[in-house]
């Protein structure tokens, strides 16, 4: 595999430079990511915000591997991620990107542990060893007294508990979670935002969070701004 041409930084998950996406809208050429820079770092939470239509989950798309961007470079962990071919591709994703969806995207007919199990299989692991990872992980999201039960037999907050379980299992470097609070009432948003935070602080993990919940963005961590594709800001919050 090629290595990037971006300096290699241990402190930082990810390096950004001149990524601009487009996408054809009705035959006119639209902009939604316009020459981004930035670095992601390590072992921290950074949060993404911008108003509606700005390319949030386009940056959380094409930083997560999901989408390829038509211009600049993206060095994740080392490596150019964008000279992979699309199966190296999703080996590396598999490997090292967990992912959090608004809408927790559990498979229905899996019991919750077998939900959590799921990102495992292609780990090389045993059946044993594969249950035994997802019970500690659904232990450490506070869901051990559920793991029999089927997605539609959880509350939503329960549900993306699981959500978050099965991104950590693999131990990955970055959790990428798009809105994960959107479809939660505030009390629970609360602890789905503290749980974040734990999850953060006991497993080193990165997360890259784009959300509009204002208690998330009061919470310290790195602030990424987007308005028109286009970065405004970096920020700290201490
Ligand atoms: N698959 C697509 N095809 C065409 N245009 C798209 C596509 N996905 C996104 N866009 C456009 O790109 C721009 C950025 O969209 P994006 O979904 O990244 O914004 P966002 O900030 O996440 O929005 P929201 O907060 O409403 O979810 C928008 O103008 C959107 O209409």
């Amino acid at each position: 595999m090629e290595q990037s041409s971006l300096p290699y930084d241990k402190e930082k998950i990810a390096i950004l430079k001149g990524v601009v996406k487009k996408y054809n809208m009705d035959g006119y050429p639209l902009t939604a990511i316009n020459n981004v820079s930035c670095t992601i770092p390590k072992g921290e939470i950074t949060f993404v915000y911008g108003p509606s239509g700005s390319g949030k989950s386009t940056f959380l798309n094409i930083l997560g591997m999901l989408d390829k961007p038509e211009e600049g470079e993206i060095n994740i962990l080392g490596q150019d991620v964008l000279a992979l071919n699309d199966n190296q591709a999703a080996d590396f994703r598999a490997k090292h990107i967990g992912f959090i969806f608004q809408s927790f995207n559990l498979l229905p007919v899996l019991s919750v542990r077998e939900n959590v199990e799921f990102p495992l299989l292609h780990h090389g692991l045993s059946h044993h060893e594969r249950r035994e990872k997802a019970e500690y992980y659904l232990e450490s999201v506070g869901l051990k007294e559920y793991v029999d039960r089927r997605p539609g037999a959880i509350s939503g907050g329960q549900r993306q508990r699981v959500a978050i379980a099965r991104a950590l299992v693999t131990t990955p470097a970055l959790v990428i979670a798009d809105e994960p609070t959107a479809n939660l009432d505030s009390s629970t948003s609360d602890e789905i935002i503290q749980l974040m935070l734990d999850m953060r602080s006991h497993f080193n993990t990165s997360f890259v969070i784009c959300t509009h919940n204002e208690n998330l963005l009061n919470e310290s961590g790195r602030l990424i701004h987007i308005v028109d594709g286009k970065l405004q800001n970096i920020g700290v919050k201490q």
